[in-house]
């Protein structure tokens, strides 16, 4: 299978190491998508194998599968071209995922296929087979370190300093769907648990900021007819980004690892 990575930061960079390594041996790297060329040729001069540097619709033609490991924002001008040319994307910022039904419609007329990784998160296969049931609630509690939390929009704008905070803060709360407006790249987890659950109006959400913390940590209660279930995980902030656990880039070898296996544990 021929792997694109479009993004080269904390996740994306990990990840085309980890293919370059041949963690996954089914598969190999078609490619990868980054802001520079400068940030293209430091990652290719750390690979055993160079690849080539693609934009979007190219690293989409050329490739089976595209990771997108990619700020928010650029979200959709991947997914397009991806879906499009009927190939499969793993999804790493779920929160763009949210409202684009139009994405999903797309890939159903071209064959394309939408894999939202588990990222940073635990317990999605728990929640897809209680929501074959009837799932009442789901809550999710995010807290993080205050490094992850001071580029965010809503934070730069509302002028709180969360460098001066001695105690824990809740910093929103409210419908994964209003928070997600607000900390696009701390929703993804919220955004996964809503897609596999009750939808990101009915699930709610908190984020709160803790200066005493060190790892990234989300905590889900859900409540059903077959199971209810408390999942708590505190993440290892990966040293490029504070905002993204080590784990995310092995969610998604742990994924390709699973299209390959001949025996697979877990929905
Ligand atoms: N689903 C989950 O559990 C998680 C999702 N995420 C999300 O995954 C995404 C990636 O996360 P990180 O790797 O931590 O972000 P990052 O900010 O470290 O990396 C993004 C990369 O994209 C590059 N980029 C910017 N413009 C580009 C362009 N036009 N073409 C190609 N590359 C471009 C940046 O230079 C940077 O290297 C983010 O949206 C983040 O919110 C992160 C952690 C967990
Ligand atoms: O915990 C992490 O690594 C990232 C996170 O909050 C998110 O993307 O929702």
């Amino acid at each position: 299978m021929r792997i694109g990575v479009a993004g080269i930061g904390a996740v994306g960079a990990e990840v085309a190491r980890s293919l370059d390594r041949g963690d996954v041996p089914e598969c190999g790297l078609s490619g990868i998508a980054a802001r520079t060329a400068k940030k293209a040729a430091a990652l290719n001069e750390n690979l055993r194998h160079p690849v080539p540097v693609r934009d979007f619709a190219d690293l989409a033609e050329a490739s089976d599968c595209v990771i997108e490991a990619l700020p928010p924002a650029l979200f959709g001008d991947l997914a397009e071209p991806v879906l499009r040319a009927g190939k499969h994307l793993i999804v790493l910022s779920a929160s763009q995922l949210l409202g684009r039904d139009d994405l999903i419609s797309l890939a159903d007329e071209t064959g394309g296929r939408i894999l939202v990784a588990s990222g940073a998160m635990l317990g999605l296969d728990a929640l897809n087979a209680a929501n074959v049931g009837k799932i009442h609630t789901v809550k999710i509690v995010t807290r993080k370190p205050i490094d992850g939390l001071v580029k965010a929009p809503f934070v730069a704008r509302s002028g709180i300093d969360l460098t001066a905070l001695r105690e824990p803060m809740q910093v929103i709360a409210g419908s994964v769907t209003e928070v997600a407006r607000e900390f696009p790249a701390n929703v993804n987890v919220a955004a996964a648990i809503s897609l596999a659950g009750l939808g990101p109006d009915r699930t709610h959400m908190e984020v709160w900021a803790d200066p005493s913390l060190t790892r990234n940590t989300h905590s889900v209660e859900v409540t059903s007819d077959s199971s209810d279930f408390t999942m708590s995980i505190q993440g290892r902030p990966s040293a490029e980004n504070p905002a993204t656990g080590i784990i995310t880039a092995r969610s998604v070898i742990a994924l390709l690892r699973r299209f390959h296996s001949t025996l697979q544990v877990g929905t």
